[in-house]
């Protein structure tokens, strides 16, 4: 592992400013819901339907970077009796725990994620039982060093039925054999059999959070499917989205973003 490179992310990452990564990432216009077309309609579509399958069920899931959001968990807590979130930053932890209580006055509003998922899934569920179930749902939010080989160190000793994590991986990672190491590292996380489904940025360089700018690894879709193959998984879906240039707006050079969904080997 490259600790300096590591070192100097998560000095970074003490910049990082959740709001200001909201505004860039989830808010119009770039979060457009007016179309599948859209790259957040696609990334919600990608998820309802693998958990749709029905075979990525069990006890826990636990989120790999959980960040401030929580669209990535909205078609998970129909198949898991407990979300673990998790996150490197205590404000990123915070921003989780003041929504899952309801005591984000100024909070984000992440209902027409919710609303869309519901419409997606087409089970005429209300989007507020949604909202309260995953809230019921999201029962620990644990902090996470994917640079760790125990990630997260004590306080979770069992491995997980499955694990989720979008945008973390090469974000958090100072470059390629660092983020090969925190693949490996959170591979121990899972148990034998599990499901992993990820969601990430193609050939990315930089994305900004506020007042920071925050180096990624840039991965191809041929190096994910590598990661994955050679830490033991067997991979079931892939499909990726090319960024249309409308959406390039200066806070990021993602050029596309992938979605996989492996198993890995019992
Ligand atoms: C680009 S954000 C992704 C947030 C969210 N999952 C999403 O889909 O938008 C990257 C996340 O990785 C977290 N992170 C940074 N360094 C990390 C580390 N060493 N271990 C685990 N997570 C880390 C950051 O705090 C941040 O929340
Ligand atoms: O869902 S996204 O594809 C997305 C969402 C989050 C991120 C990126 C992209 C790229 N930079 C990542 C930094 F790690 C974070 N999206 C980008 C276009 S507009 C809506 C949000």
């Amino acid at each position: 592992m490259n600790a300096i490179g590591v070192a100097a992310m998560a000095e970074n990452y003490q910049r990082f400013d959740p709001l200001a990564y909201l505004q860039n990432n989830y808010v119009a216009p770039r979060a457009n819901f007016t179309s599948e077309e859209f790259v957040v309609p696609w990334k919600l579509r990608c998820l309802a339907d693998a958990f749709a399958t029905g075979k990525i069920t069990g006890h826990t899931l636990i989120d790999i970077g959980t960040g401030p959001t929580i669209y990535q968990l909205l078609s998970a807590c129909d198949y898991f009796e407990e979300i673990v979130a998790t996150d490197f930053l205590e404000v990123n932890r915070t921003f989780i725990h003041n929504w899952v209580h309801n005591e984000d006055k100024d909070g984000f509003d992440w209902s027409p994620y919710i609303q869309h998922v519901c419409k997606i899934e087409g089970k005429g569920e209300p989007w507020k039982e949604k909202e309260q179930k995953l809230k019921k749902k999201l029962k620990k939010i644990l902090p996470i060093d994917i640079h760790q080989p125990d990630p997260l160190g004590s306080l979770f000793s069992q491995p997980a039925d499955a694990l989720i994590s979008t945008f973390c991986l090469e974000a958090a990672s100072p470059d390629r054999p660092s983020f090969d190491k925190a693949f490996q590292n959170v591979t121990r996380l899972l148990k034998p059999g599990g499901h992993f489904l990820m969601i990430g940025a193609l050939e990315e360089s930089f994305y900004l959070a506020g007042e920071v700018k925050l180096t990624v690894v840039p991965l191809s879709e041929v190096d994910i499917k590598e990661s994955f193959a050679k830490n033991g998984y067997r991979i079931h879906d892939f499909h990726s989205y090319k960024m249309p240039p409308t959406l390039k707006i200066g806070v990021d050079d993602v050029q596309g973003i992938f979605f996989i969904h492996a198993q890995k080997f019992a």
